[in-house]
């Protein structure tokens, strides 16, 4: 992540939800519009190129499809701003940061600085992220899109919303569903911020298993559970539809500490319980008994390596049954291989500067010039205010990493993430990989995306309202503009398992 420890407690969360609004996910699929389902960032061509190429995903990493539009600038002369002293001490503290968490790495390994990371941010309430956090619109916005997600493609195929009856303008769900509950597997579930999102689910859910290795986020997650169940588990004395009816029956939880990506979460009994196929390799998976396995902001770290990409996939195919949904969010690999492209670039020689100097001397490009002595060759960096991307090292000149695993930057977000260490994603070759567990790709579009083409719709577009995305009554956006770019490195999907 990031992900703005993208939590949000029961009344944050979806209330008035009409049901019926929303077809069942695989219904969706047939009758999706191609504007819906393929967005313009997934292009067809080399989609249905990849679907029919031979199995090794590795060698089938596609391009990177251009950015539609190139971002600003940090404005030129801000920097001057900032007087010497001050940015080195920025820069000191920066090299500190980085020093710790190399430390860290190097004694305990990627994993262990990423779990310690997630353990030591500290869970500071409702009442903070939604008045004093700066940050307060990017949290909104990555739960309105992980919420829009959940009410998209969680519902089963064969479930069938309760008949809608209107009564003096308001929508009513007949009486409780006979339908069996979802079994939902939230992978990397962190702090339990979804639980309030899977209470509002258009189907009911009746059992939510939440694995993360992070064994103080773990606790914490049983405490925000325990606290819904003393609610009764709806949010704030309003139930699903905020209309004072009683609130669905809290859902089973367990949590687990558990490490998703380096070893099978088969050795959990509960899991095995529902269900998991851990038989053989790739395709061979005949099912197991989860409906939904979410894997929200946290499926790049499972891209360290090959092994553990696969490990993960294993994991999420073995707990799905057919049919089954694989949802979640992470970095967006586009973006990336464009902020890469443009800043290679940048720093590359400009023709004019192949001419000799007057001294014979080739001249070097302007960015060269600018470094001084002793500093350190500059590596591709992004962001803006409230968000940062950094490769420690080279990155390669067409935006193409190669190999797809173990591509390291590090990753800062204002008051949420430290500069921890992420992977790369790359698109293409996850779709590939994820084909050979038997999953198959249903959709897959940037949050901007999600934004403009859910805004509008009855059930999500109000409910951004709800959730503090924009004002009531179809008001501005309350999401800020580097806001909204911060949210932007970020794309939602979903799989079916086939
Ligand atoms: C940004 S947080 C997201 C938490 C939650 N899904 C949400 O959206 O609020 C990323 C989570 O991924 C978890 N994570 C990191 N490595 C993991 C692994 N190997 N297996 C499972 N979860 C992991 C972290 O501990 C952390 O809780």
């Amino acid at each position: 992540m990031a992900g703005a420890d993208a939590t949000s407690p029961v009344e944050d969360q979806p209330q008035p939800f009409n049901a019926t609004k929303l077809e069942p996910a695989k219904k969706r699929k047939r009758s999706r519009s191609p504007s819906a389902s393929n967005p313009k960032r997934h292009d067809a061509r080399s989609d249905s190129k990849q679907s029919n190429s031979p199995s090794n995903p590795l060698k089938r990493q596609r391009t990177p499809s251009p950015q539609p539009q190139v971002r600003k600038q940090k404005r030129p002369g801000q920097r001057a701003r900032i007087t010497d002293a001050e940015q080195e001490h920025i820069r000191q503290k920066k090299l500190e940061r980085e020093k710790e968490l190399e430390a860290v790495v190097a004694k305990q390994g990627i994993h262990d600085a990423v779990r310690q990371h997630y353990n030591a941010v500290p869970e500071r309430g409702r009442d903070w992220r939604k008045t004093d956090s700066r940050i307060k619109g990017l949290r909104s916005f990555n739960n309105w899109v992980k919420s829009t997600i959940i009410q998209k493609f969680s519902p089963n195929e064969d479930f069938t919303p309760p008949a809608p009856q209107e009564r003096g303008g308001m929508i009513f769900a007949e009486g409780p569903s006979e339908i069996k509950g979802l079994l939902v597997l939230d992978i990397g579930c962190g702090k339990g911020g979804d639980l309030g999102k899977w209470q509002q689910a258009p189907q009911n859910v009746e059992l939510y298993v939440g694995l993360d290795p992070a064994d103080v986020s773990i606790d914490q997650a049983k405490e925000r559970y325990r606290q819904m169940s003393s609610r009764g588990g709806g949010g704030r004395g309003r139930g699903r539809g905020g209309h004072n009816r009683p609130p669905p029956r809290l859902f089973q939880a367990e949590f687990y500490t558990q490490d998703c990506f380096g070893e099978s979460i088969d050795r959990i009994p509960l899991v095995r319980d529902v269900g998991f196929d851990s038989a053989g390799g790739p395709s061979r998976f005949g099912g197991g008994g989860f409906d939904v396995v979410s894997m929200m902001f946290c499926m790049h770290y499972a891209f360290e390596s090959e092994e553990k990409a696969r490990m993960m996939l294993k994991n999420v195919a073995g707990s799905l049954k057919k049919g089954g949904r694989l949802i979640g969010c992470i970095p967006n690999s586009d973006v990336i291989s464009e902020k890469v492209r443009e800043f290679n670039a940048r720093i590359a020689p400009k023709p004019e500067d192949e001419k000799s100097g007057e001294d014979g001397e080739k001249a070097e490009s302007k960015e060269v010039i600018e470094r001084e002595e002793g500093e350190a060759e500059p590596t591709a960096e992004w962001g803006n205010g409230i968000y940062r991307v950094r490769f420690p090292g080279k990155t390669p000149e067409d935006g193409i990493f190669r190999p797809p695993f173990g591509q390291k930057y590090n990753y800062f977000l204002h008051e949420a993430v430290e500069e921890v260490p992420e992977y790369v994603v790359p698109w293409g070759v996850f779709r590939s990989l994820a084909e050979d567990y038997n999953l198959e790709l249903q959709y897959h579009k940037s949050f901007d995306e999600v934004w403009k083409t859910e805004n509008d719709d009855d059930v999500l577009g109000p409910l951004s309202e709800r959730m503090g995305v924009r004002e009531r009554g179809r008001g501005p956006l309350l999401v800020s503009d580097e806001e909204m770019e911060a949210a932007s490195f970020y794309v939602a999907f979903c799989f079916y398992k086939v």
